[in-house]
């Protein structure tokens, strides 16, 4: 099963000479889906149970969420500005095209906590430091942050001091 397969180059989305990766192709072929979720949770640390995996909005809560199940762990939705509904802790940052602002709820993590983060794609790495930045201030251990793919050219994982790991880089 090759992943590389089912990722799509769409030019010019959603800005003029952004390549997006479309990952709709593999989340709509099951033996893709479930291949993508298992090898990334295979790709976790086997020498530390993580207690909580974080998908990341929106595109990171699908296969976050398998990987959460393939490793018994719990999920934690980190959501874009306004959408949870308890109280959050909230970090805005840069984005490819844009910035954003990325929020988790208070209560989600405890002290000490091992949290794996997944999202479908690094790019210029400021999604991925803000959610490790929130992590943090939880008082959680980064154990992974873990993506699809890596876009090597845009040196995403230069802004992150935890372990990379991924299936795919361009
Ligand atoms: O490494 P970065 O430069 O921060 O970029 C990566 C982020 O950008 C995309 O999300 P987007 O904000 O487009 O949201 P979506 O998943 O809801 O489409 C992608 O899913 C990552 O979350
Ligand atoms: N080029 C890209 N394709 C898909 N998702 C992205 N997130 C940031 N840059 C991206």
């Amino acid at each position: 099963m090759n992943i590389q397969d089912f990722i799509r180059d769409i030019p010019d989305f959603p800005k003029p000479g952004i390549l997006f990766k479309d990952i709709t192709p593999l989340l709509g072929n099951y033996e893709a889906l479930t291949s993508c979720a298992s090898k990334l949770a295979n790709l976790s640390p086997r020498d530390i149970k993580v207690d909580k995996v974080i998908g990341v909005e929106s595109r990171g809560f699908i296969i976050g969420g398998m990987i959460a199940e393939r490793l018994e762990a719990g999920f934690i939705p980190v959501r874009k500005k306004g959408k949870l509904p308890y109280e959050v802790k909230s970090k805005t940052y840069d984005l490819e095209y844009g910035d954003d602002t990325v929020e988790i709820h208070i209560d989600a993590i405890k002290p000490g906590e091992h949290v794996l983060i997944h999202d479908d794609v690094l790019a210029t790495g400021g999604t991925a430091k803000a959610v490790c930045d929130l992590v943090e201030e939880l008082g959680g251990i980064v154990v992974q942050c873990n993506f699809i793919m890596t876009l090597d050219f845009l040196n995403g994982s230069d802004k992150l001091k935890y372990p990379v790991a991924s299936l795919l880089s361009y």
